[in-house]
């Protein structure tokens, strides 16, 4: 079968607008999605170049299929069952920066650009006080843009009209204030001009933004199905569901100049994306990280097959409408019209959202999308949420690595992992063992932000569900606390 190719489709032609720091599945399945659909309405016309964040990624596969790939568009659209393929044809090219630095600074003096986008993970807006300047590239990807944008100052000097909108997608609190803060740290560091900084603050624009759709990725299992009903090979097809959200923070000019929400796509430009990011972060991320450790010690493994568990399903109905909603200081019929269409995306039933994909990194993802509702929930009622501190439990007791007689392939910091595997060898299955594993874990300020062992009754719960987890199994403890709220 032939490869997806310049030789299948005709490849744009269009001025290139737009530099994009990485090419995984996220935004080859949003942003590059984005621009596709108004090249194809004529409204942007203009086109990415790809640069890879980081040494080793997927831009040589990209060049090998000339920047072309497969979006595979599944779920249910009005009513009704849609699978669309499409061939994204918005990336002209791809740079590897570690193998040609000259091609990534020479983009730089394009006149054209006028945006960047970027995903880096959560891991990728960071400032690194040894990270080196320009002799060789910069390590980090706000380095490299921080180099990027002082090659583009001098070559243009200092050309007020040259300046970028710098939109990051990656899913951190103020992106855009984060990663400027970055560059500003750089700036310092490496004793660059005050007169760049004052072109960095007021050529350029940084917009922090969310972004919300569910991109399981490449579909391993259906491949070769797949592959046969589109008549070509495509080793970066990328599967993703219909819904689409993303608020810009950005004024009436920024929107004219990315006009996606002129053809219907749901981009807001807004002035303040806090509700917006609030509710994501605590309704539907909090609630794949807290569902995910009790389904798959359940025997489950993707998120439709946990939402169509009767238990699952109303341990997450209640853990959302009388722990969550109430901590969040916004209008609660919202709140709970907003909760319903997550509900729905997760039973998407043509999506398999892995869990394990889902788990990854999934202590700082309890940090930063769970507890702090389980804080809010007893800053407010001075008691503890139950079913959040359940899901505590369950993740606890996650990390020790077992599924029935399966080793469950976790993927975290090295660090918290080998915490995690020290405590379980204490545990003999005794309260006392389980109370010391608790009390460990939970005192663990770097992974929590505080010492959660201070929180009166905590630990006491937590241990008390782990031990109920391990004598009885994940099935019949989550049993116990849905039916300690029906005997209620
Ligand atoms: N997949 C989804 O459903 C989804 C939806 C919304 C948001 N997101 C967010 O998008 C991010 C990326 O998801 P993805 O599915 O595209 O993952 P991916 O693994 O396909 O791509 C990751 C990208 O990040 C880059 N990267 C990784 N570590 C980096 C580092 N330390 N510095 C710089 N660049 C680095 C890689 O080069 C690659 O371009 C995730 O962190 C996730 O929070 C994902
Ligand atoms: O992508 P992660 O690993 O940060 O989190 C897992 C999921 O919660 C996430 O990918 C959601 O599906 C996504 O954020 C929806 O927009």
């Amino acid at each position: 079968m032939e490869r997806l190719s310049k030789q299948i489709v005709d490849k744009n032609s269009y001025s290139e607008k737009v530099v994009q720091f990485g090419e995984g599945n996220f935004l080859r399945a949003f942003v590059d999605w984005q621009i596709d659909v108004m090249n194809k309405a004529d409204l942007f016309n203009g086109s990415i170049v790809v640069v890879q964040p980081i040494e080793h990624g997927l831009t040589e596969l990209l060049d090998q299929q000339d920047g072309l790939y497969t979006l595979i568009l599944e779920g249910i659209k009005e009513g009704k069952a849609v699978r669309e393929k499409e061939i994204i044809n918005s990336i002209s090219r791809t740079i590897n920066p570690y193998q040609d630095k000259e091609a990534f600074f020479a983009l730089a003096k394009q006149p054209e650009l006028a945006f960047v986008f970027s995903n880096t993970t959560e891991a990728g807006i960071v400032f690194e006080e040894t990270d080196i300047q320009t002799d060789r590239l910069p390590r980090t990807f706000p380095g490299k843009l921080t180099a990027f944008l002082y090659e583009r100052y001098l070559h243009f000097h200092a050309d007020m009209t040259k300046g970028l909108a710098i939109i990051p997608c990656e899913l951190i609190d103020r992106n855009g204030d984060q990663l400027k803060a970055c560059i500003e740290k750089y700036i310092d560091l490496w004793a660059l001009p005050a007169a760049f900084l004052d072109w960095l603050n007021h050529a350029n624009q940084f917009c922090c933004s969310l972004v919300d759709r569910i991109v399981p990725g490449y579909p391993r299992d259906q491949a070769t199905k797949i592959e046969h009903e589109l008549g070509y090979h495509d080793q970066l097809m990328v599967v993703a569901e219909h819904y689409h959200l993303w608020v810009i923070e950005g004024d009436a000019e920024l929107a004219a100049k990315f006009p996606a929400n002129q053809i219907g796509l749901n981009t807001l430009f807004v002035e303040d994306l806090a509700p917006y990011r609030t509710r994501k972060v605590h309704i539907l991320n909090g609630s794949h990280t807290a569902l995910t450790p009790i389904a798959y010690l359940m025997g489950l493994n993707t998120v439709e097959e946990a939402i169509k568990n009767e238990k699952i399903s109303q341990f997450l109905k209640q853990m959302i409408n009388e722990e969550v909603i109430p901590s969040l200081p916004y209008d609660q019929s919202d709140l709970k019209a907003y909760t319903e269409t997550v509900l729905e995306r997760f039973e998407n039933p043509y999506l398999k959202h892995q869990l394990m994909s889902i788990a990854l990194n999934s202590v700082s993802k309890f940090a930063t999308r769970d507890l702090p509702i389980l804080l809010r929930y007893y800053e407010k009622t001075g008691a503890l949420p139950e079913k959040l501190v359940f899901a505590l439990a369950a993740l606890l007791y996650f990390y020790d690595g077992k599924r029935g007689n399966e080793t469950i392939a976790l993927n975290d910091d090295p660090e918290i992992l080998e915490r995690f595997q020290k405590w379980w060898k204490t545990y003999d299955g005794s309260l006392e063992s389980a109370h010391y594993l608790v009390s460990h874990a939970l005192r663990k300020t770097k992974w929590w932000g505080q010492d959660l062992t201070k929180l009166e009754g905590l630990v006491k719960q937590v241990a008390e569900h782990l031990m109920r987890i391990d004598t009885n199994g994940i099935a019949l403890a989550l049993d116990h606390i849905l039916e300690v709220k029906d005997h209620a």
